[in-house]
């Protein structure tokens, strides 16, 4: 289905079309009154001549959990580096909500406008404690006002507990970070993260590594997160990928393959034969 053509297709923002050139930035201000938290319509990267993507069109709702899985080189980090403003695409739209173009946008603006990435090997202090991460990484928001030095207000104080309690670290709060185990150090930065108080966020193979256990324990905690935000996840794993249970999309040679339930285009004879069949 030609999602352009599609009479279902999402309302788009005004002006919300490659020849519109004039459109207001509003870097920290999201509107996402509508359905869908992100657009991105038509989207061409191209490295050297290579297409990575490839008029890539793909809409995100608002409160959406999405994974995001294909063969590799399929264009999966590519379409994360246009979303963070890492890399600017040759063509196409990418709006965060109604009005914040992407494409128009600096990354730390992107950032600030509430899209957070967790790259796959996590980068947390790790001299510093469970509970100094947090607090750094809130620190780290320019929305939040004081100096490191600074005592944290009772909101923020608020904010660690809720924020250990929902990754599960509240035993090991005072522990530096270093001395975790590797999915502690994953769920810590997703803790991070979440202090930045994302609207969207983006995990890059949220589980490479981890033991099935911490797997469960982290399919568990991005069910839960998705309540109150959007996630999209790319991945590998098929089995966590099934634990998620959203929607799925299938990216091959840059562009969208198939869309839909996991298990509907697990049946796809093309996904199949690209990727799931290997
Ligand atoms: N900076 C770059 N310069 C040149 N080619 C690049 C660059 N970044 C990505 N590519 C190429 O673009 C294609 C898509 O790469 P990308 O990393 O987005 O795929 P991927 O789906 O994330 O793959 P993987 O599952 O292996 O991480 C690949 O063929 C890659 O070699």
């Amino acid at each position: 289905m030609d999602l352009r053509t599609d009479p279902q297709r999402p309302p788009l923002p005004p002006g919300f079309a490659p020849s519109a050139s004039v459109h207001p930035v509003l870097p920290g201000v999201l509107d996402a009154s509508h359905r869908v938290i992100l657009y991105l319509e038509g989207i061409t990267v191209t490295f050297d001549g290579f297409r990575a993507l490839n008029a890539l069109t793909l809409y995100i709702d608002a409160g959406e959990l999405r994974c995001v899985i294909g063969p590799n080189g399929a264009g999966k980090t590519t379409l994360m580096d246009v979303i963070t403003g890492k890399t600017r695409p040759d063509t196409g739209t990418a709006f965060f909500g109604q009005s914040l173009d992407l494409t128009r946008m600096s990354e730390p603006e992107i950032a600030d406008a509430g899209i957070g990435r967790k790259f796959q090997k996590p980068t947390v202090f790790e001299r510093h404690t469970v509970l100094e991460n947090l607090e750094l990484a809130m620190k780290a928001d320019k929305r939040v006002r004081g100096t490191l030095r600074a005592r944290l207000d009772g909101e923020a104080r608020d904010r660690i507990a809720e924020t250990l309690a929902v990754v599960r670290l509240g035993q090991v709060a005072h522990r530096p970070a270093g001395t975790l185990s590797h999915g502690q150090k994953q769920w810590l930065e997703i803790g991070m993260l979440l202090m930045q108080q994302p609207k969207l966020l983006l995990l890059d193979e949220p589980v490479a590594g981890m033991t099935d256990e911490e797997r469960e324990r982290t399919a568990e905690l991005i069910v839960a997160l998705s309540s109150e935000r959007s996630l999209m996840v790319v991945e590998h794993d098929m089995d966590f990928v099934a634990r998620l249970g959203g929607k799925v999309t299938v990216l091959h040679e840059g562009a969208v393959l198939a869309e839909g339930p996991l298990e509907q285009v697990q049946q796809d004879p093309r996904v199949i034969e690209v990727y799931l069949g290997r």
